[in-house]
């Protein structure tokens, strides 16, 4: 079938049925949470990191510039590798200019910990969708540290942080199931005397504390009677350059993942995807709804589980995801949301409450995907209510992605398999988290203009 632009901006796309099934064997790009990480602690290790497997999206991209203006020293060889020699922790350099994370709620959540606890000044900024993300949720227990804070309108970027070079050590109880407000919390805890610690309800993705542990720190994790998760960390340790291998990403794995699933005839393996327990809520939620999924070679690489998913299409039956599944997979909702309205019944996800505060109000724009698109969608409190259509997706619809990556990649999904084709405002966000993603999904056949 053709395929062809909707208008002249260089970034929408028309999206139609694929001539073919898709069919092959492909790797996605490196884990975003693993790779803000690794860049992150490699720069306040000393000695030289060398990490393979970085993601080189827009997003990461922004963190290297920030720990570049904040003192360490990042390049990348031709053969793809990442050096950072990092400048020690507590000898941040206050940065001549105002730090710009993008589209990046991570590398500004993450970031804003490591601000507090130096004895500098510093202005943080973002792109529209960053600047209305709210901030408050990490300067709140960030303040007990003794840095101050001035931000734009109850909390949003820019921000300005006057940091501390004696920072307290903080206890906190998340008050969200947020890796973010977590991390943060943890790495103000790196520069300050004594035991951080942090409390959370429900266990949500543990990269900081396995990195850190990776690099030299003292971090402790116990479980709570509630189910939770209570971690301790021992500060002022001696973080040593360690080198990192980035497993690929189970979050952007999805996109391919889902769409083999719906597209029919169609028989794919992923390899080298991260298979870390807190991140693959949405195979377990595929699999219950009859998806034919199965993990080849597992195996530990750098520290994480990784393995191989092959996967072919399958019909797939409505699904109850419980609210304590969410932190598994909080970043899966959008593609989750269009393999539901391909699928027979009527799914309700629960507990999505969090998916406000993303790149775009993530609950508004996925009923708004699927209801321009002839799906049947709407919020109940904090679920998504999702009408299946038996694997009828209408389509003809216009996505408005809203600034947000993940929309446009499921947008791209559902036009696959919509009876009519699907045009998407602008694709040119998936960049921020998974470069080549259009390439990588026509080398299988999915037949993409862009
Ligand atoms: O810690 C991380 O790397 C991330 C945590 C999640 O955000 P929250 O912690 O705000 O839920 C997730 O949505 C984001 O893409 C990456
Ligand atoms: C929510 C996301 O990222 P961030 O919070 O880092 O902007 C995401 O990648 O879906």
């Amino acid at each position: 079938m053709t395929m062809t632009k909707p208008s002249a901006s260089s970034s929408a796309l028309r999206v139609s049925r694929p001539a073919s099934s898709l069919t092959g064997r492909i790797a996605v790009p490196g884990d975003k949470s693993i790779s803000h990480r690794a860049l992150m602690f490699a720069a306040l290790a000393r000695g030289e990191t060398r990490i393979v497997g970085l993601l080189e999206g827009e997003d990461v991209l922004r963190t290297a510039d920030a720990m570049r203006a904040l003192g360490a020293k990042i390049s990348r060889e031709d053969d793809g590798r990442w050096h950072v020699h990092g400048c020690g922790l507590g000898a941040l350099r206050e940065p001549a200019d105002v730090l710009d994370m993008g589209n990046s709620g991570t590398a500004a959540r993450l970031l804003s910990g490591l601000l507090a606890s130096h004895g500098i000044m510093s202005v943080m900024t973002g792109d529209a969708s960053l600047r209305r993300r709210p901030m408050k949720r990490v300067m709140d227990p960030l303040a007990g540290t003794g840095a101050t804070f001035l931000a734009r309108d109850g909390g949003r970027l820019p921000l300005a942080i006057q940091g501390t070079a004696q920072p307290a050590p903080l206890s906190y109880r998340l008050p969200v199931a947020s890796a973010q407000v977590k991390s943060a919390v943890l790495l103000a805890g790196l520069n300050a005397a004594g035991v951080t610690q942090v409390e959370e309800p429900v266990p949500t993705r543990d990269h900081t504390e396995n990195m850190l542990r990776h690099f030299g720190a003292h971090v402790t994790v116990e479980e709570t009677p509630e189910g939770g998760r209570l971690i301790r960390l021992e500060g002022q340790p001696r973080l040593v350059a360690r080198d990192v291998t980035v497993p690929g990403d189970p979050s952007s794995a999805a996109f391919v993942l889902v769409a083999a699933l719906l597209v029919p005839g169609s028989d794919v393996t992923i390899t080298n995807v991260g298979l870390n327990l807190l991140r693959t809520g949405l195979f377990t939620t595929l699999r219950e709804m009859g998806g034919r999924l199965d993990i080849l070679d597992e195996r530990t690489e750098g520290g994480e589980p990784v393995g191989d998913l092959h996967v072919r299409a399958s019909s797939l039956q409505a699904v109850d995801v419980p609210a304590d599944r969410a932190p598994s997979m909080i970043d899966e909702y959008p593609v989750l949301a269009v393999a539901a309205a391909h699928a027979t019944g009527i799914s309700r996800l629960r507990g999505l409450a969090e998916l406000r505060v993303k790149e775009s109000d993530r609950l508004a724009s996925t009923v708004a995907l699927l209801e321009n698109n002839g799906v049947r969608t709407r919020i109940d409190g904090d679920d998504l209510i999702i009408h299946g259509t038996g694997g009828h997706i209408p389509g003809g619809g216009l996505v408005e992605t809203h600034m947000d990556h993940r929309l446009a990649m499921s947008a791209s999904v559902l036009g696959l398999v919509a009876e009519k084709p699907v045009d998407i405002d602008d694709t040119a966000f998936i960049d921020t988290s998974f470069p080549g993603y259009f390439a990588l999904m026509n080398s299988l056949g999915a037949g993409f203009s862009a």
